[in-house]
């Protein structure tokens, strides 16, 4: 049963509301015995404490909660409930016209006879308006939290105080307002700021009410005080700057953030300000720009970790650790993948909320190596062959701006080549169990070249028996479910522990490719409207692998429409085959002068005559929710489903992007 800790009432917007702060804990693990929890109870209005037991507030439990006393219902968008975790600052401001103190007695004096609460209403009132002043009085339950209490209030009091009311202390207090910014979160996806007025009868209740508030948000821990920004002015066609400034900056301001801020000069910059600078002082980094530089700083602090844990990282058998520090991406580069597919949009404020509020998120890390040593980190996605092709072409055109992805894309597609290879699986171990029937596959399967199973596949993937079962059986549907806040997926143990205890199971394939993916995001982006594999999931320790044969052009161009406008059925085309792994071998096969293809991880060129790639599980802990989807969108199982599941996501696309723009 809720719990109130503190209950007044309040004007806002022409209309009469009881205020109750209140803790909803499931568990009610407050500790007390029945006899003191009498008083906190749901229908005790009786009790009315002037201050707030500090030590009785939850965060992720404690809520705000208007209920209109107004006989009329009136439609003025007063939400019914903020979550403490969503209030961004309180202020105590003079109103313009203090016309509520004559309105607020009346009002109160007439309840409704239908409102059964109206008699309690009318008592906690009178309460309130009996003791103006009486800020002092320490109403607690039990005597160990009295002491604590006491403690706690005399120092934030005195600190409250003095940011109430800089000029003369308690003595020329004209304030009955309490002004409320707050996180909107009512559309899951896109947050926003959003403020209440509250107007109190007499100033001492707004005081009392603006203190008790910001005590309760002094507690929040998961919140970041002091956060590093790092801008690339010329991510999104230079749009970055102009983001921080009027969108961004002004919302950690609100929310009393202090952000040193640094503008990139120029590449790699902020990797290694970050790995050699001195960072302790934050509680964490935000990049403001693109896809490149959240990779920068990714770079930076796990290498930074790596260091400081010496850790030999060129083994490709090492175990990344993951960095004490947090990342923030306010997206304001050209594609933004990393964004989509942690918040489900690339919108600067909602992104910036998330930080504010302290969301978390952690997501696996891949690391890649070539026969030399360690190569890269990815966090979205590496490929060989087309997609490879294309980065390597349009770094000649860079005086083309972004247009010269489209053209470089035709190029390639007119010239329409494959690349021989042999690829080395580790299977992932939670998708061996969904098998598919062989049956099913053949259809699907005709114009493969065979994979086999093989006995030496142990060049850099060591340590793992090899299976004698027929490859066609173990050709799986990986669970079709979108990865999600509080994914269920990513929260099992047993992928972790199959690292450690388990071995997995290993596929040999080798044949001619026009492309090979692997993705540890779904790469959605304003170009794909799922991204090329929407159910991979961020934090359960494995990544995509998805292969296109070599294949009529045809094919192919049907291979891009797919991954353009519904990525969800991408394995049912023929020459399209895709696995769920942990770890892969990929060996370009090279033979009478061939050239190799190209390689590309989060969008740069790397090198390699060999490349292993190793996901990590939660190797990294971002600011970001996850996607919330609604339940509709969380039963949606199967990849045939005609649900649009990003409808929202999708009409917003040209919106934002314009937004940011402007
Ligand atoms: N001042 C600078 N001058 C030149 N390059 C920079 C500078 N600061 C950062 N960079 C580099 O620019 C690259 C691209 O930046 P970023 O990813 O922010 O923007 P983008 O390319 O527009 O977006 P996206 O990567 O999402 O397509 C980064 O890899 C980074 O290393």
């Amino acid at each position: 049963m809720p719990s109130i800790l503190y209950s007044t009432i309040c004007y806002i917007k022409d209309d009469f509301y009881r205020l109750r702060i209140y803790v909803d804990d499931p568990n009610d693990c407050f500790g007390r015995d029945s006899k003191e929890d009498d008083q906190f109870k749901n229908d005790s209005f009786e009790f009315t404490p002037t201050n707030i037991p500090i030590d009785y507030v939850k965060p992720s439990f404690t809520r705000l909660n208007f209920q209109l006393l107004n006989e009329k219902n009136t439609n003025n968008n007063i939400p019914e409930t903020i979550t403490l975790n969503h209030l961004l600052n309180v202020q105590q401001t003079t109103p313009l016209s203090r016309k509520s103190n004559k309105n607020l007695t009346q009002s109160v004096q007439t309840p409704s006879p239908e409102r059964s609460t109206d008699r309690n209403t009318n008592s906690i009132c009178t309460s309130i308006l009996s003791q103006p002043g009486d800020t002092t009085q320490t109403t607690l339950t039990s005597n160990n939290s009295e002491v604590l209490f006491k403690h706690k209030q005399f120092s934030f009091r005195s600190f409250f105080s003095s940011l109430s009311n800089p000029n003369s202390g308690f003595t020329s207090l004209l304030k009955t307002l309490v002004k409320i910014k707050y996180v909107d979160v009512s559309n899951s996806i896109q947050w926003k700021v959003k403020s209440l007025e509250l107007e109190l009868d007499t100033e001492d209740v707004a005081y009392e009410l603006y203190l008790n508030l910001n005590l309760c948000l002094s507690i929040l821990k998961q919140r970041p005080h002091r956060l590093l920004a790092f801008v690339n002015p010329l991510s999104g066609k230079g749009r970055a700057q102009s983001i921080y400034l009027k969108k961004v900056l002004p919302i950690f301001q609100e929310a009393n953030i202090i952000v040193d801020t640094i503008y990139t000069e120029r590449a790699n910059h902020a990797q290694e300000y970050v790995i050699n600078e001195i960072i302790d002082d934050y509680d964490g980094l935000i990049c403001v720009g693109g896809d490149g530089m959240f990779a920068e700083l990714c770079h930076g602090l796990l290498l930074r970790t790596a260091r400081d844990e010496q850790i030999n990282i060129d083994n490709p058998r090492v175990d990344i650790i993951r960095p004490n520090l947090r990342i923030g991406i306010i997206p304001a580069g050209s594609t933004d993948a990393v964004v989509f597919g942690t918040t489900g949009l690339n919108d600067p404020i909602t992104s910036a909320l998330q930080i504010i509020v302290g969301e978390s998120l952690l997501i696996d890390i891949t690391t890649v190596h070539n026969e030399n040593g360690f190569v890269r980190f990815m966090a979205t996605m590496l490929a060989y062959g087309f997609f490879g092709d294309i980065i390597h072409q349009s770094d000649n055109w860079r005086c083309l701006g972004p247009l010269r992805y489209d053209l470089a894309g035709f190029c390639q597609f007119l010239r329409h080549t494959s690349y021989h290879s042999e690829l080395t699986i580790a299977l992932s171990t939670n998708d061996q169990l969904e098998i598919c029937d062989p049956q099913e596959m053949k259809s699907t399967k005709i114009e493969n070249e065979p994979s086999s199973i093989v006995s030496d596949c142990q060049q850099l993937i060591t340590n793992s028996p090899l299976s004698e079962v027929n490859p066609m059986n173990k050709l799986m549907t990986p669970n079709l479910s979108f990865c999600r806040r509080n994914c269920d997926r990513c929260a099992e143990q047993n992928e972790i522990d199959s690292h450690k205890n388990n071995v997995p199971l290993q596929v040999k394939l080798d044949g001619r490719y026009t492309t090979i993916n692997c993705l540890n995001m779904p790469c959605r982006c304003a170009k794909s409207k799922y991204g090329m594999s929407p159910f991979v999931h961020l934090g359960d320790g494995t990544f995509d692998l998805i292969l296109v044969k070599r294949s009529w052009r045809t094919s192919f161009l049907r291979f891009l429409w797919q991954v353009a406008n519904d990525g969800r059925s991408i394995e049912d085309l023929p020459n399209v085959e895709k696995y769920r792994v942990r770890e892969v071998l990929i060996r370009p096969i090279v033979k009478d002068g061939k050239q190799a293809g190209n390689w590309a991880c989060d969008g740069e060129l790397i090198n390699g005559n060999e490349i292993q790639i190793r996901a990590h599980r939660q190797a990294l802990n971002i600011f970001a929710s996850g996607i919330q989807l609604k339940e509709k969108q969380i039963n949606l199982n199967t990849k045939n489903e005609t649900i649009n599941c990003f409808h929202c996501l999708r009409c917003k696309n040209g919106k934002i992007a314009q937004e940011s723009n402007s």
